[in-house]
């Protein structure tokens, strides 16, 4: 069984809603990473998605733009972020990996090769966010071959597609509640309680939130409508905030003591 499943069986049964962090590998240094994710698993993070930072990325917003630069300096590759699961395991984490990646990359490094090293490292799923479903199809199979879920995303102007996205999905579908880039925001897409609804009715997985949440609010007003919330900027900024004590042996378990507190707070 898909880690990813067997997570979102066992929430299920406790009547529990996932939250997801979204984080850029690397940011600010690969080994910082290992300890970051240890620091949100410890808060009570369900999966965690690792992003691959892209220099020319489609809808991340600012903050996630420049984790992806202080990401870059190191120039910290496809094949760094992968590994970067075997070695969050090595170092203890449990929970189920998602990459997230744009789709260049992955086709520059080769499909078969790049399934060998995702299967090799222990991360259960992926999210492409700029492969459309009617060009999905070779990495579609290839996943389920591997037994890798590809979750997709689907917005309120996904309209007729939203069906046929969501009977595919693996894993979750990943609604994204509102337009434009990632980010911080107040309010969400007006008719976003109707989409979930039609997302919901739709698919035969569970479904998560993800785009503009920050506060225990915003998560706590999408746990009653869906089976995971994704945080990104909110805990990318956060990371942001505490770089400089990362980067400092003697101040890094302080700087990690704050994410830790900051996603448990998310956490409610
Ligand atoms: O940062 P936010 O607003 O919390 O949104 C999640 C997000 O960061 C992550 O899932 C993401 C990062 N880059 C993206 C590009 C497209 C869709 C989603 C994403």
């Amino acid at each position: 069984m898909n880690l990813i499943d067997q997570k979102f069986a066992e929430l299920k049964a406790e009547q529990k809603t996932a939250l997801i962090p979204f984080i850029s590998c690397g940011d600010p240094t690969l080994e910082a990473t290992i300890e970051i994710v240890k620091a949100l698993e410890s808060a009570g993070a369900d999966m965690v998605e690792l992003g691959v930072p892209y220099s020319d990325p489609l809808a991340d917003g600012p903050v996630i733009q420049r984790a992806s630069e202080r990401a870059l300096i190191h120039a910290v590759t496809l094949t760094d972020c992968i590994e970067l699961g075997g070695k969050l395991r090595a170092a203890g984490v449990t929970i189920p990996l998602i990459l997230f990646t744009y789709y260049n990359p992955i086709f520059q490094f080769g499909l078969d090769a790049f399934f060998e090293l995702v299967k090799q490292n222990d991360i259960s799923g992926m999210i492409v966010p700029d492969l459309p479903i009617e060009e999905d199809q070779e990495l579609r199979q290839l996943a389920e071959k591997h037994n890798i879920h590809l979750i997709p995303l689907v917005a309120p102007t996904s309209n007729d597609r939203v069906t046929r996205i969501a009977k595919q999905a693996k894993g979750f579908v990943y609604c994204v509640s509102s337009l434009g880039v990632t980010g911080e925001r107040s309010d969400f897409h007006k008719e976003i309680d109707e989409f979930l609804s039609v997302v919901r009715e739709s698919s035969d997985v569970p479904i998560a939130i993800g785009f503009g949440i920050s506060s225990r609010e915003q998560v706590a007003r999408f746990e009653q409508k869906c089976d995971g919330v994704i945080v990104g900027s909110a805990i990318v900024r956060t990371i942001e905030s505490n770089v400089p004590l990362l980067l400092d042996a003697d101040k890094k378990e302080e700087g990690l003591r704050n994410i830790q507190q900051f996603v448990s707070e998310l956490k409610g």
